[in-house]
């Protein structure tokens, strides 16, 4: 089924990742206490990292039970394990290295140094078993029910390292795929795909500036999921795109009215 999705635009990108970062304090902690504990999958990009990164600095952070926390990756840039540029080097440093998570429940995906070496393909293989078994059993599921699943959307539209027209995107059987040849560097990533990002509960997609404002217009106009994979990121009870103005200033009208002089 597809959630519509619900928009929320913010003035500028400080309080979107803000307020986004208010909103993630309390999914988890609602989470938890109605199931125990919380899943939530991350991404990379500066929206993903500023969205950590205020929830740091955020007063409220401690209202989260970190050691009840699951953290999973939509994607990761397939570089050794530390590089600057890998996704979770990149949130380890915004964010996760300052909470007192369980180590046993951060799940990020291989390095190229790791035990699969430089084949992405059979790391991202070991990814997806790790998510099957993480998954609950009577879903019979591929992948556990995220709470939340964070993505960053690119200016050409895409979502975790699913590119349009890229063999990724069109990916229905596995839930994780390694990616080659990818249009942003580096080219070769691990990805979830589209089913397994839509395995989630809640899909929050994050865009702000103008660079950005094309490529939202395109994914919430009705376009195919090929050309504009992130029109094909939506959740199972809701699909929620937050914005900063910039990044709405060329949406439709009847999605997002410019507000009256
Ligand atoms: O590994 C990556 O690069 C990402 O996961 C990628 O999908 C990112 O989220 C978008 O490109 C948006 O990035 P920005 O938030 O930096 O614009």
């Amino acid at each position: 089924m597809t959630t519509a999705p619900q928009l929320v635009v913010h003035r500028d990108k400080e309080l979107m990742a803000q307020a986004a970062a208010a909103r993630l304090i309390t999914k988890i902690v609602d989470a938890q206490a109605a199931r125990g504990s919380a899943s939530v999958v991350l991404t990379g990009g500066r929206n993903g990292n500023g969205l950590l990164a205020a929830l740091g600095a955020s007063p409220a952070r401690d209202a989260i039970d970190w050691s009840r926390l699951d953290l999973w990756w939509g994607d990761e840039r397939f570089l050794p394990d530390g590089d600057p540029e890998r996704n979770v080097t990149q949130a380890r440093e915004a964010l996760l290295d300052s909470v007192p998570l369980d180590p046993a429940r951060v799940h990020p995906m291989p390095a190229s140094d790791g035990p699969y070496g430089g084949d992405a393909d059979a790391a991202a293989e070991a990814y997806a078993a790790e998510l099957a078994a993480a998954a609950q059993p009577e879903n019979h599921a591929e992948a556990p029910s995220f709470d939340v699943l964070l993505l960053g959307v690119g200016p050409d539209t895409h979502v975790a390292s699913l590119f349009p027209e890229h063999p990724g995107v069109r990916e229905t059987e596995r839930t994780v795929i390694g990616v080659h040849g990818a249009p942003k560097p580096p080219p070769t990533r691990i990805s979830l795909t589209l089913p397994a990002i839509r395995s989630a509960r809640e899909v929050w997609l994050l865009a702000a500036g103008e660079d950005k404002a094309q490529a939202a217009a395109i994914a919430l106009s009705g376009a195919g999921e090929i050309q504009a994979p992130a029109a094909g990121a939506y959740g199972r009870s809701r699909t929620l795109w937050l914005l900063d103005s910039a990044a709405a200033s060329q949406l439709p009208r009847d999605l997002y009215p410019p507000a009256s002089p």
